[in-house]
């Protein structure tokens, strides 16, 4: 019998654990990220969203590899690094030796869907799950050749790079087009302005991973948030 892969294991457990609420940290106090990482596992995360922006590709800076080595530091938790930039092959890398265990990287900054195949090798490669995003007015189209070859598909449903922003609908059409292709078996994951109003509408779609950020790291009790959120899912 063949050992079980990194990769193996993080599918398991999220598999187990799907449909996952998946905080971001992206609205957390930086100055407690141990304890904001440790408040949302014990609040019931069973996977932690961080994302990495670099003013080029969105109009806002977040954090590098420095953050997600401390985050791994602070959980056994599967970190779900998004990466919101320009040229992520050169970092990739780099971000798996920080303790990414799912990294995305998102079509558009791709020259062709040959690139972007390219990068979801990489990220397997180095043993660790392998998304690809979209934003919302790329058409599902521009990732068909690789939806049924890659680990998990982001439809991001506001543009990306900021927090608190209104759920925009056309993820849902997406979702729901992924859900119903034979050959795509990757997990899907939706991102941007969901919250109790919008959670159940992306299950009901197809979605399995389920970004929240301001919906819990605004709200004064993650647990009671989190529960709430995944009573509206189950
Ligand atoms: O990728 C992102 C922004 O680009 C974040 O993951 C997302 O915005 C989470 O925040 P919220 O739930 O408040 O929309
Ligand atoms: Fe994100």
């Amino acid at each position: 019998m063949t050992a079980q892969t990194h990769r193996d294991q993080i599918r398991a457990r999220l598999a187990a654990a799907a449909p996952a609420i998946n905080p971001s940290i992206l609205g957390c106090d930086y100055a407690q990220l141990g304890q904001e990482i440790a408040d949302m596992e014990q609040a019931g995360a069973k996977v932690l969203h961080l994302d990495v922006m670099d003013g080029h590709f969105v109009p806002n800076f977040t954090f590098g590899m420095t953050i997600v080595e401390a985050a791994r530091r602070a959980t056994e938790l599967p970190l779900d690094v998004h990466l919101m930039m320009e040229q992520p092959g050169r970092y990739i890398r780099q971000f798996r030796e920080a303790g990414a265990d799912v990294i995305t990287v998102h079509e558009e900054v791709c020259r062709d869907q040959s690139e972007l195949a390219d990068l979801v090798a990489q990220i397997r490669e180095l043993d660790a799950l392998a998304g690809i995003a979209i934003n919302p007015p790329t058409p599902l189209e521009r990732i068909d050749k690789v939806a049924g070859n890659c680990d998990l598909i982001l439809c991001m449903s506001v543009m990306p790079g900021f927090g608190g922003q209104e759920f925009d609908h056309v993820a849902l059409e997406k979702l729901a087009a992924l859900r119903d292709r034979p050959d795509v078996t990757a997990f899907l994951e939706v991102d941007g302005g969901v919250n109790v109003e919008t959670i159940a509408d992306c299950t009901a779609a197809g979605a399995n991973m389920l970004v929240v950020g301001s919906a819990i790291s605004g709200s004064d009790n993650y647990r009671q948030r989190i529960v709430e959120l995944e009573r509206l899912i189950k």
